[in-house]
């Protein structure tokens, strides 16, 4: 077995016995006796989460669709906390854990990490929200069905809404390579580009389809100027969440509707 997949198993592993309340030992071949790695592993809390009635957004859409760009300016316009999967699990591998490490190669194949790690990472992160936050936009996640479905269960929460940025594969490319000049992102070039567009499609896109089939989709157009988009995405987000128009800048609200 390699040693992605003893630290796969080991998740498994993990997860399994929070989800399942049953232990299970198994051996690592390779470097890492199990128990060491697991030593790293997140502790994965089933417990509510008290959201303190702020309300949870989830922001999906294609690699270089604009998720961040978009958080990045209606956490201002709305007063909300962003958390990113991503940078979340780019943070991790900065601090030069040998879980950071794993991660990083996982990321730069374009590959889906393990939800334990992320729904941990976000967990955390949410309860470091100032008391000034009006609500959370997750960025990024979840990837897959069955991840929105773990992180339901073990926050016993559920998202308003899911903010869906939808635009095409030629212009999520072109922005990506742009990107790729500068973000000293590993991932950013074209093989891996390549591989996220696979994974979006064949994994994300039905965790899409799910949350639309419930009636929790705001699509969002991305193509065309940062502030046109900016602008459809506020104001798709103030008609589903109509409390949060008086949280909106004042002068943004008047210039849009002008
Ligand atoms: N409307 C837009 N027009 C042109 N470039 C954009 C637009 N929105 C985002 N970008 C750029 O495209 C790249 C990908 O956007 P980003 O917000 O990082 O996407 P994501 O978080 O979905 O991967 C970034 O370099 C960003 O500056
Ligand atoms: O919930 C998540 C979020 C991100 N990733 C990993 O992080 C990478 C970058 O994701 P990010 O959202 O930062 O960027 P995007 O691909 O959307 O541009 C993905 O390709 C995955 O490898 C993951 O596995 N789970």
């Amino acid at each position: 077995m390699t040693l992605l997949g003893s630290i796969s198993s080991a998740w498994d592993d993990f997860l399994g016995c929070h989800l399942r309340r049953r232990k299970e030992k198994r051996s690592i071949e390779g470097e890492k006796p199990a128990a060491e790695i697991k030593g790293e592993l997140p502790k994965l809390e089933d417990a509510p989460f008290d959201l303190k009635g702020r309300k949870i957004i989830f922001v999906l859409g294609g690699p270089g669709s604009g998720k961040g760009t978009n958080c990045t300016l209606l956490k201002d316009a709305f007063h909300l906390t962003h958390l990113s999967a991503g940078d979340l699990l780019r943070a991790e591998v900065a601090s030069g854990s040998p879980l950071g490490s794993e991660l990083n190669r996982m990321m730069a194949e374009g590959q889906l990490v393990p939800m334990d790690v992320t729904i941990h990472l976000l967990r955390e992160a949410m309860a470091r929200a100032p008391a000034t936050s009006n609500g959370y936009l997750i960025d990024g996640f979840p990837r897959q069905v069955d991840q929105g479905k773990a992180f339901e269960r073990l926050l016993h929460v559920v998202p308003a809404a899911v903010l869906f940025f939808d635009c095409s594969t030629e212009v999520m490319t072109q922005r990506l390579l742009k990107r790729g000049e500068t973000s000293g992102r590993p991932d950013d070039n074209m093989a891996s580009i390549k591989k996220r567009f696979k994974v979006f499609t064949e994994q994300t896109m039905p965790a899409v389809e799910y949350y639309r089939e419930r009636g929790m989709v705001v699509s969002v157009h991305s193509e065309g100027k940062v502030e046109d988009v900016f602008a459809r995405a506020k104001e798709m987000l103030m008609l589903r969440i109509p409390e949060w128009a008086t949280l909106a800048d004042k002068d943004h609200v008047e210039v849009n509707e002008a």
